[in-house]
């Protein structure tokens, strides 16, 4: 990069330059026509941010808690698969930046780390403290090796299972399909014993994962484990409640990035219905997808989401320099963040509600219009 990066932007389109197409490729690309992947972005856009002024801004607070844990900011890293693409440091890197910064990191279940390594690379960056590690579950059509996956992160120190359920089959990423991707040689599944049939090419295909995951199986993990469980790809308000009566402890409203149902609406426009439905019950709401300002994080968060996920902009960061890399992203979009709330004259995080923001649509120049001038003829032309 000629210069140092200003905007999460900047970070992909260093990646898009540096890293092999087909490795750029599976990192950027959604299902089918990415019509999903851009809506999740574009949605920020049609929600604007109505400040107040002259509030006194000298303080402003954005720490706060996920399942009872205290992170710095609202602003935490998703899962995603394979960070050794990305750099040789892989989800040690990722851990380390998400130590030092004191958020919280998920850990795919296809990590090029196993999870016991990551957690210590981490570890060594928060000395007494435990560090903050979710683990996300893709559950495997063998239980028994799930069930070992589910233990083996409990034991290790992370603090909450994330079981995703948006892919019971794998989506229709065309750049991959083009480039026949598959994970390179040199790097493996690290939290599996080595497999020549669970190489990178058959985890990708999504063999090895369970499609006739269901409801009554979030009573068997709740068997098998203390740690909260989060389910992350719920997209609706029925299913929210479903979740929440299974006793879940939290909920990530995504859609995989665009990745896997295209055509399906950006999470913010389906985040204020997840968090209508768990109302008045313990359920936590988080959401992802299309996150890549300050601005966008404030306005998640007025819609109602106790946290963010940021999933691409981490392996971009990743590849411009590692650890350090991923902790400019973070830093980035936390200090956006933080001066968004400044602007908007908002001091404390619980107190971004619904009032600083309005859809576009609804502040229309003929709605307005109309509205104050509503004696005023329309000028006919
Ligand atoms: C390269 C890549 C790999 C991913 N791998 C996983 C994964 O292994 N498990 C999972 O639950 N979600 C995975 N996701 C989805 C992310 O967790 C997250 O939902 C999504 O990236 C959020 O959108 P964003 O990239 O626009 O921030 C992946 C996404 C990307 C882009
Ligand atoms: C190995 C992958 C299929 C991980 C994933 O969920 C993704 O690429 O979206």
């Amino acid at each position: 990069m000629a210069s140092a990066p200003v905007s999460l932007d900047d970070f992909e389109q260093h990646a898009r330059k540096i890293l092999p197409p087909s490795v750029f490729g599976y990192y950027y690309s959604g299902a089918d026509a990415e019509w999903t992947l851009d809506r999740n972005k574009r949605a920020y856009d049609s929600l604007l941010i109505r400040p107040r002024i002259l509030v006194d801004v000298e303080t402003v607070t954005t720490a706060t808690t996920i399942l009872g844990q205290k992170i710095a900011s609202p602003i935490c890293v998703a899962p995603t698969a394979f960070h050794g693409m990305a750099h040789d440091d892989a989800e040690k890197a990722t851990a380390r930046a998400c130590a030092s910064l004191k958020t919280c990191y998920t850990l795919a279940t296809y990590s090029n780390t196993n999870m016991e390594d990551a957690y210590a690379a981490a570890k060594e960056k928060t000395k007494k403290q435990d560090p903050l590690h979710w683990f996300q579950l893709y559950v495997e059509q063998d239980r028994e090796a799930t069930k070992q996956l589910v233990q083996r992160a409990e034991r290790a120190g992370y603090k909450a299972l994330v079981i995703t359920v948006d892919r019971p089959r794998l989506g229709r990423r065309l750049a991959d399909l083009r480039n026949a991707f598959k994970l390179p040689k040199h790097l493996t599944l690290a939290n599996f014993a080595v497999d020549e049939s669970r190489s990178g090419a058959g985890a990708y295909a999504g063999g090895a994962i369970d499609a006739s995951l269901s409801w009554k199986d979030i009573e068997w993990f709740k068997s098998i484990t203390k740690l909260p469980i989060v389910i992350k790809g719920i997209f609706r308000g029925e299913d929210a409640k479903l979740a929440a009566k299974a006793g879940v402890d939290g909920i990530i409203v995504s859609n995989h990035g665009g990745r896997q149902l295209d055509g399906c609406p950006a999470t913010l426009e389906v985040l204020p219905e997840i968090v209508n439905a768990v109302k008045g019950t313990k359920v936590e709401v988080y959401v992802d997808g299309g996150i890549r300002k300050g601005t966008d994080v404030f306005k998640a968060m007025a819609l109602g989401a106790r946290a963010v996920f940021l999933g691409r902009p981490i392996v971009y960061g990743l590849a411009y320099q590692g650890e350090a890399g991923v902790r400019q992203v973070l830093s980035l979009i936390s200090y956006e963040f933080r001066l968004a709330m400044s602007l908007a004259g908002c001091t404390d995080i619980n107190k971004i509600t619904s009032d600083y923001i309005i859809p576009a649509e609804e502040l229309s120049l003929a709605k307005s219009y109309a509205k104050y001038y509503p004696k005023t003829a329309t000028p006919k032309l």
